[in-house]
């Protein structure tokens, strides 16, 4: 039923297999009608047969520009953003439960324990009203990842992984102007944040690879450029 669009065979990674899409599925957008194929398959969890939205994962090291690309996504294509950082953040600024460990981690650049940011993805999901989520750094690792799938089950797969791929130096650069006072960017923690990325969330991204649903995206040039790219993949998905 499903085929992949052959130009965009070159935005995949190496894929084992592929997301099939269907070029001819216009008039209600594919990720309406995907959502509905898996809402028929789906056990419970996260998703359940009335709604099992359309999610997409965005991932690329920090500064990559995920949440840059993820707020033109939103203008765009109607998605709702869901970032896993400002979601851990808010915690912070909350001064809820798990505040200060939230702190402490980001401040190291270590990764927050899954069952605490998942929850957190899993209450934003919830109390939206929109079937298509860009879901902004997660999974993180591999254990991130696992525990998302136990939680949604079946259907658990994500439609799309973009994966903003930015050369280590730009990345660094654009984190230490960003300005905005996050406790993370500067060059300490910029250096642990790269070592996670390269050690744990490279793993992730292989896995959605070999999956064949991952689209490497150019991470460089102006945001302008790197916009057109993600169409690319969007437009092919309407
Ligand atoms: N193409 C670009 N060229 C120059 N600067 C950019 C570009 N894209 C984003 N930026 C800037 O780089 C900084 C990091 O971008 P952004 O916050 O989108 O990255 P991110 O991948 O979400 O990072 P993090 O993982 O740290 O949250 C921001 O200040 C943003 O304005
Ligand atoms: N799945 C995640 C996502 C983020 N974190 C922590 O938040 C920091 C900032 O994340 P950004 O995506 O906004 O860069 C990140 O360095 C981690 O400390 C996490 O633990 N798990
Ligand atoms: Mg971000």
């Amino acid at each position: 039923m499903w085929r992949r669009v052959t130009s965009l065979s070159h935005l995949l990674s190496s894929p084992k297999s592929s997301p099939q899409l269907t070029p001819t599925s216009y008039g209600p957008k594919i990720w309406e009608t995907l959502s509905t194929e898996v809402s028929k398959k789906s056990g419970g969890g996260i998703f359940s047969k009335e709604r099992s939205p359309f999610i997409t994962f965005v991932l690329g090291g920090p500064g990559s520009g995920k949440g840059t690309q993820c707020s033109r996504i939103v203008e765009t294509y109607g998605f709702t953003h869901l970032s896993a950082g400002d979601l851990l953040r808010k915690e912070i600024t909350m001064n809820s439960e798990n505040g200060a460990m939230i702190l402490d981690t980001i401040a190291k650049g270590k990764i927050v324990p899954s069952e605490v940011t998942i929850k957190l993805i899993r209450k934003a999901i919830e109390s939206a009203e929109n079937d298509k989520f860009l879901i902004d750094g997660f999974p993180r690792t591999e254990e991130n990842r696992i525990a998302y799938e136990r939680i949604v089950q079946i259907g658990a797969e994500p439609n799309i992984v973009l994966f903003f791929d930015c050369p280590e130096e730009v990345m660094v650069k654009r984190v230490l102007s960003r300005n905005e006072g996050r406790v993370d960017d500067n060059i300490d923690t910029v250096k642990e944040r790269l070592k996670a990325f390269r050690s744990l969330n490279l793993p992730v991204i292989n896995h959605y690879s070999n999956k064949g649903v991952l689209y490497k995206i150019d991470g460089t040039g102006t945001e302008d450029e790197i916009f057109e790219r993600v169409r690319a993949v969007f437009d092919a998905w309407k």
